[in-house]
């Protein structure tokens, strides 16, 4: 399942953000691709392991713990591997697949990824993210503050940044369920029984939905 959460930043904290991002340093985006991703990974990224990057990913974590429809989508066990990324007219991400493990002294497995755009889309030309499926693909290029979730088991690329620049956080998730199928059987469920609520309350088909959902957690949770 690929869905977007519009304003998952506040605009107080996308300011905050895009601020300290203007005078921060940026270092060449291949510091932290795998042997084949660096062939085709040509961006900037923010410097790691100031308090400062601590305190910017910890905000864009916050925000992802406190959105409903991330819990309900994905069921986070670690988010994980934060970047902040930075495309210059020229820059682009081409065609590739992301690390299934991720991580030096813990390590995380990579079940969704997502891109947290902070630039407003008018900004700038190119630097749409491509994603595949089996017979199509599809271009995202959200508004600043909104965040793009998909599975970290696609193919995937950044188109060429031509005018203006990008700017966007990408980071991971360990989901604790594995299987991308599964996440959208409890979603779904999820969904039914709050509007099954919504509208009659604790019923006896609320129960079962109820029942159903905390079993399938059980069986399917990687904990
Ligand atoms: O910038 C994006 O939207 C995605 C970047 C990406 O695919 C990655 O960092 O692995
Ligand atoms: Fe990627």
């Amino acid at each position: 399942m690929i869905f977007s959460i519009p304003n998952l930043l506040t605009p107080e904290e996308l300011t905050e953000i895009t601020t300290t991002l203007a005078e921060a340093e940026f270092v060449d985006g291949k510091l932290t691709a795998g042997w084949h991703a660096k062939l085709v990974k040509n961006n900037q990224q923010l410097k790691q392991g100031t308090t400062q990057v601590k305190k910017l990913k910890e905000k864009v974590v916050s925000a992802l713990n406190r959105n409903a429809l991330f819990q309900t989508a994905i069921h986070p066990k670690a988010i994980h591997s934060l970047l902040f990324s930075r495309y210059q007219v020229g820059m682009s991400y081409d065609r590739h697949v992301d690390n299934a493990f991720m991580g030096s002294s813990t390590i995380y497995r990579s079940d969704v990824s997502f891109t947290l755009f902070l630039q407003s889309s008018a900004t700038y030309e190119g630097g749409e993210l491509i994603i595949e499926s089996a017979d199509d693909e599809k271009a995202y290029k959200l508004d600043a503050g909104a965040a793009i979730v998909y599975p970290s088991t696609t193919l995937h690329r950044v188109e060429k940044v031509t005018k203006g620049t990008r700017l966007v956080v990408v980071g991971w998730v360990q989901s604790l369920i594995r299987e991308a199928s599964e996440r959208e059987i409890l979603f779904d469920l999820e969904t039914a029984r709050r509007s099954i609520f919504a509208r009659e309350g604790k019923t006896s088909e609320f129960d079962l939905l109820s029942k159903s959902i905390a079993n399938l957690l059980r069986k399917w949770g990687d904990i």
